[in-house]
């Protein structure tokens, strides 16, 4: 028998400025103990997931439907390995709220590829357990930070034609919903992602910085959020984004923070103006609560796609979350908040 857990870290992207480009891990968890047995004494085929936490009354317990062990799968596929190892036990804990814009999707496709990369026993490199996240999750910056950790700047490589035609197959081809006895399936042989896609840095973060997530009780799927932005920007607009997130991967590694330049700096005019019609209150939420009025906070933001934001202080958290709590209330919307730290990167743990 083999058992070993996987931690992956829940993550924030965009903050403010950097849409698509930036993210930072943080401390709320999707947590999988995982047990092989000996061949000998499988006694079934199809992996047994148990769930518990965020998600336990939605997620699927089917491993062919399931997004973590359905991207194992293409892992394992990608390497000719064809099906799971007989009897592989998986037990889940969720920390992470769906469709708020913490990454739980992305922390679920970090799983899913390091699941496959310890069921296969295939040692990846980091770069390419990114190249498997890349092809499923598209967009680098919730992958990255929940991968690699910390405060993370990333591109994605511009691919010569032939990888690019390989990098933009439908996400059905990569992550095909196999029938309910795929075990048997040998048919599907998914598209390998090209070498090198996703590349990134780590930035500084000044550690009395903590990130205040004011999460919303409502659902918003991060596939509607991007719907709803337009394709093209004016010059003004790309350049008001550039100039401040410039300053700010910058401004949140110094010590002590200075809360003008960073409030300045978190501002956005790429995704958040656009996202306000989807989440009532945004708008008001960032504009009144600022470091004159509450201080200790740094800057103040929509956290990925929403409807969480996330409000980087070093102190005040209590009055920057109820007042945030009262203008959602005038909304109708009623919120729940924590005081979460940068996380450490995502972990193996072999027992
Ligand atoms: N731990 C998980 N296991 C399986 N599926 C998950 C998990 N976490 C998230 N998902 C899937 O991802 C969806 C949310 O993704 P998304 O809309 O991108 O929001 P988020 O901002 O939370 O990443 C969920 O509705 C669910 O389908
Ligand atoms: N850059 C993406 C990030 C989505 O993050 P999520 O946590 O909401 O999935 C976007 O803003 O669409």
């Amino acid at each position: 028998m083999r058992s070993f857990t996987i931690t992956v870290p829940s993550s924030s992207a965009n903050i403010g400025p950097g849409f698509d480009t930036v993210g930072v891990s943080l401390s709320l968890y999707l947590t999988l103990k995982v047990t092989i047995p000996d061949p000998a004494d499988a006694q079934f085929v199809a992996p047994l997931i148990s769930y518990t936490g965020e998600g336990a009354d939605e997620v699927p317990l089917d491993a062919y439907k399931n997004l973590t062990t359905r991207v194992a799968l293409y892992v394992l596929r990608c390497n000719n390995i064809r099906s799971f190892p007989p009897g592989t036990k998986i037990e889940v804990n969720n920390e992470i709220p769906f469709g708020r814009g913490l990454g739980s999707s992305g922390a679920a496709v970090i799983a899913g590829v390091l699941l496959g990369n310890e069921l296969g026993q295939l040692d990846l490199p980091m770069e390419r357990l990114l190249d498997f996240a890349l092809m499923v999750e598209r967009h680098p910056d919730n992958v990255t930070a929940a991968l690699v950790g910390g405060f993370v700047g990333s591109y994605l490589r511009e691919l010569d034609a032939a990888a690019t035609e390989a990098a933009s197959v439908p996400l059905s081809e990569v992550l095909p919903e196999y029938p309910a006895d795929a075990s048997e399936d040998w048919g599907l042989q998914p598209p390998p992602p090209p070498m090198g896609i996703g590349h990134y840095v780590r930035f500084g973060w000044d550690e009395s910085i903590k990130a205040v997530a004011i999460i919303p009780r409502f659902e918003l799927s991060t596939a509607k959020a991007r719907e709803v932005l337009p394709t093209s920007y004016t010059r003004k607009d790309v350049i008001f984004n550039m100039q401040r997130l410039a300053v700010l991967t910058t401004a949140l590694g110094q010590s002590p923070p200075d809360p003008e330049l960073i409030y300045e700096a978190m501002k956005d005019r790429i995704h958040q103006p656009y996202r306000k019609t989807l989440i009532p209150g945004l708008p008001e939420v960032t504009s009144n609560i600022t470091p004159k009025t509450h201080p200790g906070l740094l800057g103040i933001c929509l956290s990925g796609a929403g409807p969480t934001i996330l409000a980087l202080a070093t102190g005040g958290f209590e009055s920057i979350a109820e007042d945030a709590r009262a203008i959602f209330k005038d909304r109708g919307i009623e919120i729940d908040w924590k005081v979460l730290s940068v996380a450490k990167g995502s972990e193996v743990t072999r027992q």
